[in-house]
């Protein structure tokens, strides 16, 4: 059964100096011959670009360029035609109005990207990356998604399943044989196999932690003694953020608030506002908030106030984030009023000094904080798993795989052991889209953009 021809506007709402509207399906071409009036799109070559006007009945809706793309060679592998009109919305509703009412209907979010994994294009996690490449903001996810979209993760995983799927064949066969006693496959040979497959599969799902906190910034707490500085600070670090977005002319953008990008790694500030204790009823709630903020955190920036803290104060406030055992940097604030004898004590401490409302050395505090969260598998171009689902499909997998494990050891038959060999391929199979439901999918591409 033929698909549906599907329309969208491929490029962001709102005027802009070009709109591009992507037409994709069986009848892309016909239907689009029939509203251009220019060279005849049938007989065209592909990967063409045709300018010329497309009329409504007599009206010229606009001048286009049209970009012709035959299947199977084009990203959804059907015929694709990708109208480039000038960016009204005026026009770009009038040109969408008049392809419905050719006989396409609007398109689903994800849709044309929901085609290019049907028709083979890439696999589930590929398809997937293409999502978290357009969302991507900053080196770190925008690399990750790179490596994702272009096939890394979908690589390991299979060969991850060829490995499995030759056991699972060997066992098959001696099902076959069984009145025999045959062993093809050496158990001891299996295990392995199983164990340097699971070794894999921790990797990547290890990798899970810093992939997700690419994706989702990494947790940062900014810690302190009340009034140490630590919403100036938060606020000089967001507000240079901002400075930065709004100075390129002719972008709005909301900022997100509470991350900032360190050289191209996402830091997210968690409820900062939960630290933000003033001179409370009870200081030692506000304190015991802060600890419990602070075990959150995957890094700590820890504020001393150089004017107003006390060296028994600091001696163990320093203990106390020691024993956190939690990536932390020491900053002595206020340094343009410190004490002397804090900072002293502050510098055998390696702490650096900053000015939170002075804006001083807060470019070392970024380095600093860069520094201190280990990005090891991102420098070396190691695969990162960014995604809960996939990390999910991977535990299972382990899981069917410590049961392989186990069942060998009890002697099992080779019936149960070839049932959780599948399983673990069955696991495997979800992240690349071999195995997928109806459910699955929907869920996975209606978070596209539309025209996307
Ligand atoms: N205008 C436009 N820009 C775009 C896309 C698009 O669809 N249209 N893309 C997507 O959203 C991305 C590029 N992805 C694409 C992937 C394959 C093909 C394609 O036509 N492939 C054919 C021909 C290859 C060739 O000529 O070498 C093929 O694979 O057979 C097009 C776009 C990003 N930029
Ligand atoms: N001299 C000096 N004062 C600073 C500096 N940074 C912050 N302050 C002042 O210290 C006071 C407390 O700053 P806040 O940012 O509100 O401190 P806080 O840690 O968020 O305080 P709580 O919300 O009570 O936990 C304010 O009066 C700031 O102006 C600095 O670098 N030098």
């Amino acid at each position: 059964m033929e698909l549906d021809t599907i329309v969208a506007l491929a490029t962001p709402a709102g005027v802009g100096a070009i709109g591009v509207i992507r037409v994709s399906g069986g009848k892309t071409i016909e239907l689009v011959n029939g509203i251009f009036k220019g060279k005849d799109l049938a007989s065209a070559k592909s990967h063409t670009i045709h300018l010329g006007t497309i009329r409504d009945e007599d009206v010229i809706v606009d001048e286009v360029l049209i970009s012709l793309f035959k299947g199977p060679n084009s990203y959804t592998k059907e015929d694709v035609i990708e109208i480039s009109c000038h960016g009204s919305p005026y026009i770009i509703q009038q040109l969408i109005k008049l392809i419905l009412s050719k006989g396409a209907r609007l398109a689903h979010p994800g849709e044309f990207t929901q085609r290019a994994f049907a028709n083979g294009r890439f696999d589930l996690a590929q398809a997937e990356a293409v999502a978290d490449l357009i969302a991507s903001e900053n080196e770190s996810m925008h690399r990750a998604a790179m490596n994702q979209m272009r096939g890394g993760l979908s690589q390991e995983i299979k060969n991850l399943r060829e490995e499995l799927v030759h056991f699972a064949s060997m066992i098959e066969l001696e099902l076959d044989f069984s009145e025999e006693d045959v062993e093809f496959a050496s158990r001891e040979d299996l295990k392995k196999l199983i164990y340097s497959l699971k070794g894999l599969i921790t990797r990547l799902t290890e990798s899970f932690t810093l992939g997700n906190a690419i994706k989702n910034g990494i947790p940062t707490v900014i810690a302190g003694k009340p009034n140490a500085g630590k919403s100036t600070l938060l606020n000089a670090l967001l507000n240079e953020e901002k400075a930065i977005v709004s100075d390129i002319p002719g972008t709005t953008r909301d900022v997100i608030e509470d991350v900032i990008n360190v050289e191209g790694i996402a830091f997210r500030f968690t409820d900062t506002a939960g630290i933000r204790t003033t001179e409370d009823k009870v200081e030692a709630i506000g304190v015991e908030r802060t600890y419990a903020k602070m075990k959150e955190a995957s890094v700590i920036i820890y504020l001393i106030d150089m004017i107003h803290d006390t060296l028994d104060d600091i001696q163990q406030q320093i203990a106390y984030l020691r024993d956190l055992d939690i990536p932390y940097l020491l900053i002595g604030n206020k340094l343009d009023q410190a004490k002397a004898e804090i900072q002293q004590q502050l510098a055998a401490d390696g702490a650096l000094f900053i000015s939170a409302s002075q804006k001083q050395n807060l470019e070392d505090l970024k380095a600093k904080l860069k520094e201190l969260v280990s990005l090891d598998d991102f420098k070396t171009g190691n695969t990162i798993v960014t995604n809960m689902r996939h990390y999910e499909s991977l535990q299972q997998t382990n899981d069917a795989l410590d049961r392989v494990l186990n069942g060998i050891d009890q002697q099992i038959t080779n019936d149960f052991l070839a049932m959780d060999i599948r399983h673990a391929l069955h696991h495997l199979g979800e992240i690349t889209g071999e195995i997928t439901t109806d459910d699955l999918l929907d869920n996975i591409f209606s978070k596209f953009c539309i025209g996307k």
